[in-house]
């Protein structure tokens, strides 16, 4: 880092405070396509979304995210790998400081520019998100990676209210918006067992990988970078990237509809 005496520490630090960064299901992985398995009991995904649940967009210094009324079902998620009904509690993007990397998942080696979370819990067996993020099955996390290209102009919706809340913390209205305009054409999808990516990095997560990526232009991620990482009263620090690294599979299967 730039020297400063501030203390960075980043994923390689996480298994110092939370073990389960060793563990058996972490996530991302690099999802090596050969080694996919077809599984012909996989079903369509189904995301059914409310544009009127949408709340809030917030930058909690390390992302920034939309959140969505989750107390009732009218944003879910069905179908695709899942059994039951997953309730939609937020969306948020992980990039990098160049275009060159920025995903935390990786496809045969190689990494998009960002990529996109949409965050949904069990609410068919548990009572809450935190309750449901320290289950087995309790997360469904759909991920779509950006690659650069054109500008998208969906994500404009996002990228053009990131400078009102560009300091940790801060946070905005906004409704009226279904995620679904950020999916691509194909909903087609690799899924696994894994974990959350940032700490407390609890193994509860079913990931649905999207195979196809959405397009987003350089101007636009630049906008994510300028968000800050420190608070008002902090000397400003860019969130200039918020990936991790792939982790080892241990073993587990990839599979694809
Ligand atoms: N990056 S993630 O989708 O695994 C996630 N982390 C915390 C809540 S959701
Ligand atoms: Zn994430």
């Amino acid at each position: 880092k730039n020297g400063m005496s501030k203390i960075y520490w980043g994923p390689a630090h996480w298994k110092e405070v939370f073990p389960v960064a060793n563990g058996d299901r972490q996530s991302p992985i690099d999802i090596k396509t050969e080694e996919t398995k077809y599984d012909p009991s996989l079903r369509p995904l189904n995301p059914n979304y409310d544009p009127a649940s949408a709340k809030i967009i917030l930058n909690n210094g390390h992302s920034t995210s939309v959140e969505f009324d989750d107390t009732v079902n009218k944003s879910v998620l069905t179908g695709g790998p899942l059994s039951g009904t997953y309730r939609l509690r937020q969306i948020h993007f992980h990039w990098g400081s160049n275009d060159e990397a920025g995903s935390e998942h990786a496809v045969d080696g190689m990494k998009y520019a960002a990529e996109l979370h949409v965050v949904h819990w069990n609410a068919e067996k548990y009572s809450s998100f935190v309750e449901a993020a320290r289950q087995s099955d309790g997360l469904a996390v759909m991920a779509v990676f950006l690659k650069i290209g054109e500008c998208n102009p969906q994500l404009k919706k996002i990228t053009d209210r990131l400078d009102t809340i560009r300091i940790k913390g801060k946070r905005a209205l906004f409704t009226n918006f279904d995620p679904s305009c950020l999916l691509p054409k194909s909903l087609d999808y690799w899924t696994y067992f894994g974990s959350l990516t940032v700490p407390p990095l609890l193994e509860s997560v079913i990931w649905i990988v999207l195979r196809e990526p959405i397009s987003v232009c350089s101007e636009q991620l630049a906008k994510f970078r300028s968000l800050l990482s420190t608070a008002e009263d902090e000397v400003a620090c860019c969130l200039l990237r918020n990936y991790r690294p792939p982790q080892p599979l241990k073993g587990r299967e990839v599979r694809r509809n």
